[in-house]
């Protein structure tokens, strides 16, 4: 659905984002990651042509984005970016009722939206009025309306409390179900980690990880654990190759592939120290995301 080459964006002498090749599959729900500053947003205005690339080149819908064709792919793309859009001044209703003048849509159309986000119990009541959630459930409404084959949203969890949070993962998973693509940023990986079924992690402009969540967690090696009765002169021996911390009793070893450890045990084994028990830790996919934007030390 969205594929980019080599796409950059450089303010002054800053690469913002850097050499990225996104691979967005229709039908999906891509979880765009990244901390705050990675790129993200501009990544997200490059593709809706908010934002004039630096370099490189973006298809969406097998066809490239160019001043020729920007009008009619722009038609069939729905988006959130930023806040939510909606006048603070007009009610629920009356937004719509903009939106539905602007984009030409059909009664239907802007009916079907504002059930598909639960907000037709509030439409009268002043968007000011509204609760955060309700406010980006509005914007979501103002997108979906066009029935777009694309949703492109920038952040839609930032500052919802639980339920909220849960209420927009709701909706995406179903509006993915109804066969639209759905591209969703998010700084925290557990927002969206469950929705989406393909992540992109971003660090510095720079894709860190594409692909499934399997994929993601085979990439990692889970911590070694060495349980031992001499914990530090352990941690000790191996802080020279690895990092190695104390865990109480037991010493953890990052990093380590499976020969690595076996040089550790063997290295320990030679030194005389008593090994109780070497295992692997278990790893939750925040872990996994922690380490990756660790590492290349963002
Ligand atoms: N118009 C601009 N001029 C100069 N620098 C900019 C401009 N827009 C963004 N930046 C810088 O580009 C970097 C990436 O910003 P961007 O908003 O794309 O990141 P992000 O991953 O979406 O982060 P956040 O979650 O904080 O929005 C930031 O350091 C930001 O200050």
């Amino acid at each position: 659905m969205i594929i980019t080459h080599d796409l950059g964006k450089t303010y002054g002498n800053r690469a913002v984002v850097d050499g990225l090749d996104l691979r967005v599959p229709e039908g999906c729900v891509y979880g765009f990651l990244g901390p705050n500053g990675s790129g993200k947003s501009t990544t997200m205005k490059m593709l809706l042509s908010l934002v004039r690339p630096t370099s490189g080149e973006i298809h969406i819908m097998g066809r490239p984005m160019r001043r020729s064709t920007r009008r009619e792919l722009l038609g069939h793309i729905g988006s959130l970016i930023e806040s939510p859009p909606a006048y603070g001044h007009l009610t629920g209703r009356e937004n719509m009722r903009l939106v539905q003048r602007l984009l030409d849509l059909t009664d239907n159309q802007v009916t079907q939206a504002v059930r598909t986000v639960r907000l037709r119990d509030h439409l009268e009541k002043k968007v000011r009025d509204y609760s955060l959630g309700m406010k980006q459930r509005l914007g979501l409404a103002m997108a979906l309306a066009r029935e777009p084959r694309l949703l492109i949203l920038d952040e839609p969890t930032n500052g919802l409390d639980p339920a909220g949070i849960e209420e927009i993962r709701r909706l995406l998973t179903k509006v993915a179900d109804d066969g639209t693509t759905v591209m969703v940023s998010s700084h925290l990986l557990g927002e969206i980690d469950r929705t989406a079924t393909v992540l992109g992690i971003l660090g510095n402009g720079r894709m860190l990880f594409q692909g499934t969540r399997d994929e993601l967690f085979a990439r990692s090696v889970p911590d070694v654990l060495v349980d031992t009765s001499e914990p530090q002169r352990a941690a000790a021996l191996t802080a020279r190759w690895h990092t190695s911390r104390l865990d109480g009793a037991t010493v953890r070893l990052s990093g380590l592939d499976d020969k690595a450890t076996a040089g550790v045990v063997s290295l320990l084994v030679h030194e005389d120290i008593e090994i109780h028990g070497v295992r692997r830790d278990s790893q939750s996919l925040e872990d996994v995301f922690m380490d990756l934007t660790e590492e290349r030390g963002l």
